[in-house]
């Protein structure tokens, strides 16, 4: 599916009455099969847009509109920063939620809750409540859960960014394997350059005060295995690139902080 933002404003009104302009005439494509990265300074309105284009939040002006679908609400797979797993149900009960909701007949719902909990290599921890899960495991669980409903988007915001160091480079890597058997248009916001270069096709930089598109940056490197020695220079350069863009917005957020 192919992904429109055009022209979207949003506007807010803060706690003392004045408007806020969180983005400015945002536009961009999510082209089918395609990653792109929102990345920028804290409060240039990263999950501002990711919550417009998942439709839990309308824009002020300017729409968002879903290309190569007949479905006139997509199926629509969010993950979060935190994951928001129920605690009285077990991990294979979270993942197949959506698909209940759904009415989705036990027999499917079963053959797609352990396909999905494969992929994201929790199988085994079917009946684990996510109490007894480690912060990884519970992402994985929360992708699965996303993933199980066959979304035709994937959206996701800063979800690995509570994760260790360590962590968070297997989750990136793994949801590159993810997406390399699912092939879906995604979505991800993120702080953090490195992980915009390695997952990006595109990296879209925004600016704050208003969030504003600074500019779009085609990673012209092969999406698996862009970290390896091969690529170490051009990956750099991007990620130079990038934080060159950033920087000074970085400074003044640090400011307000
Ligand atoms: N509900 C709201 N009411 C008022 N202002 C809001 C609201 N939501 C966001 N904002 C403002 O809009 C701007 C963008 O916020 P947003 O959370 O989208 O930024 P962000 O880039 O995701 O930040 P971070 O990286 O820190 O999560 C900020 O100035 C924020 O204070």
């Amino acid at each position: 599916m192919r992904i429109v933002v055009e022209n979207v404003d949003k506007k807010f009104v803060d706690n003392n009455k004045r408007e806020v302009t969180a983005l400015e005439n945002i536009n961009f494509t999510i082209n089918e099969e395609e990653i792109v990265v929102l990345v920028g300074p804290s409060g240039c309105g990263k999950s501002t847009l990711l919550n417009i284009v998942g439709g839990l939040l309308s824009p002020t002006n300017g729409q968002v509109y879903f290309e190569g679908t007949n479905d006139i609400e997509p199926n629509l797979g969010i993950v979060f920063q935190e994951i928001a797993l129920f605690p009285w149900r077990t991990v294979f009960e979270n993942v197949i939620y959506g698909l209940e909701e759904r009415g989705v007949p036990k027999k499917e719902r079963e053959e797609k809750g352990k396909y999905y909990i494969d992929m994201v290599g929790l199988t085994g921890f079917e009946n684990a409540y996510p109490k007894q899960l480690s912060g990884g495991m519970k992402q994985r669980a929360g992708i699965a859960r996303a993933l199980c409903i066959e979304p035709h988007l994937l959206l996701m915001d800063e979800p690995f960014s509570a994760l260790d160091a360590q962590t968070r480079t297997i989750m990136q890597e793994e949801l590159l394997t993810i997406w390399n058997r699912t092939r879906l248009s995604t979505l991800y916001v993120t702080h953090n350059i490195q992980e915009a270069v390695y997952l990006g096709d595109r990296v879209i930089v925004l600016s704050r005060h208003p969030g504003k598109i600074k500019s779009i940056i085609n990673i012209d490197l092969p999406k698996i295995g862009r970290d390896s020695e091969q690529y170490r220079d051009q990956f750099e350069k991007y990620a130079d690139e990038i934080w060159g863009l950033i920087r000074h917005d970085a400074q003044e957020a640090l400011k307000e902080a």
